[in-house]
């Protein structure tokens, strides 16, 4: 006799909660889906559409939207899909004690925690997994192939999870290193906006190869200086995801970074975006957590400055050209 399959919630209906949802729903299998937008539950339940944030993507007749986390109760797992910055808030109201994925990337302003140190603040007796990897969320909902990490510490509620959420086009591989699956969809981010900065400036592939290299050096020093293991960081949440992200403008930090160096303002970049760009606002907090850690993390710093609209472009890229020489 086939398990009975896990009753699956997901909380944030933008891009990738909606494609997660999409996903989860391919087989047929009821997904609740929870939006902030009134608009957005609308569209998703009249419409089978969320126009706001996956347009063009017909909808799975299984999802099913609501605008009230309560709703969530009776879901034997939950997909957490809100910005980093609200995951805070977002996780406080979900129901206790349910096995929680958290599938955003960022590091929280202010405290400097990862999503996973913030999910257990906020629900103390809630199981946590982590899903990152590289997936852009159109084309998961189109149901072109990916391979995704889950890092959970108990193997068994992994299991299970991978159980429900896979499919043939949307492959989950299991670790345990929890830590070093969020620091590779965090740093990526930021690191994204470099690749995206070279591109806007017209600096070539070479240097946005160069940026990948370095920028991976980066985060392994980091993710090594916090516990990660470096496998994690050169697996499908680290490296896989670094390299999609820096080499597409269908990623809104590399977009962000492609803005920087064509010379505009980042205040004008980032003032009334509806849609996220994460490494924006993980961008200082990790320069802070690096800095405290004494990880040197030189092209992070150069992202912040552009972001902080510090320095002209030409003086960063002087001060990231003038660095030292160094062994490898
Ligand atoms: N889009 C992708 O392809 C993709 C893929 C993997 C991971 N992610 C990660 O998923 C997370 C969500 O990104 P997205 O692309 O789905 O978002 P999005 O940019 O498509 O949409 C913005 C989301 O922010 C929510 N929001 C805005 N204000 C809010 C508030 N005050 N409180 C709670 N929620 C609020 C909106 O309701 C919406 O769900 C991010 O951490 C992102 O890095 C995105
Ligand atoms: O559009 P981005 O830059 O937020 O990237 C989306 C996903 O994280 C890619 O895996």
């Amino acid at each position: 006799m086939k398990a009975p399959s896990l009753k699956a919630g997901v909380i944030g209906a933008g891009a990738w909660g909606t494609a997660l949802a999409q996903t989860l729903a391919a087989d047929g299998q009821h997904v609740r889906l929870w939006a902030l937008e009134p608009e957005v539950v609308e569209a998703v339940n009249n419409d089978r559409q969320n126009p706001l944030y996956l347009p063009q993507i017909p909808l799975s007749p299984s999802i099913e939207a609501t605008g009230d986390i309560a709703a969530m109760a009776d879901r034997d797992m939950l997909l957490i899909v809100s910005p980093a910055q609200h995951l805070r808030k977002v996780v406080a109201q979900a129901p206790a004690g349910t096995p929680l994925i958290l599938c955003s990337k960022g590091i929280e302003a202010g405290t400097g925690l990862l999503m996973s140190e913030v999910a257990v603040e906020a629900q103390p007796t809630s199981p946590i997994a982590v899903l990152s990897g590289p997936t852009f969320a159109h084309e998961v909902a189109k149901g072109l192939p990916t391979a995704i990490t889950l890092a959970c510490a108990d193997a068994a509620l992994a299991a299970m999870i991978a159980a429900r959420i896979a499919r043939p086009a949307f492959r989950p591989y299991l670790s345990d290193d929890v830590v070093g699956a969020e620091i590779g969809g965090a740093v990526k981010n930021v690191l994204a906006i470099a690749c995206g900065v070279a591109e806007g400036a017209g600096l070539g592939l070479n240097a946005r190869a160069s940026l990948i290299s370095r920028g991976f050096a980066e985060m392994t020093r980091f993710g090594l200086a916090r516990g990660a293991r470096s496998e994690t960081l050169a697996g499908l949440s680290g490296l896989g995801d670094l390299v999609l992200t820096c080499s597409s403008t269908n990623s809104r930090n590399f977009s962000l970074g492609k803005g920087l160096g064509e010379g505009k303002p980042a205040s004008e970049l980032l003032s009334n975006r509806r849609t996220v760009a994460e490494g924006a606002f993980t961008a200082p907090v990790l320069r802070e957590a690096a800095r405290a850690a004494q990880v040197e993390m030189p092209v992070v710093e150069a992202v912040c400055a552009l972001l902080e609209d510090a320095a002209p472009l030409t003086q960063v890229m002087d001060a990231l050209l003038a660095r030292p020489l160094r062994a490898e």
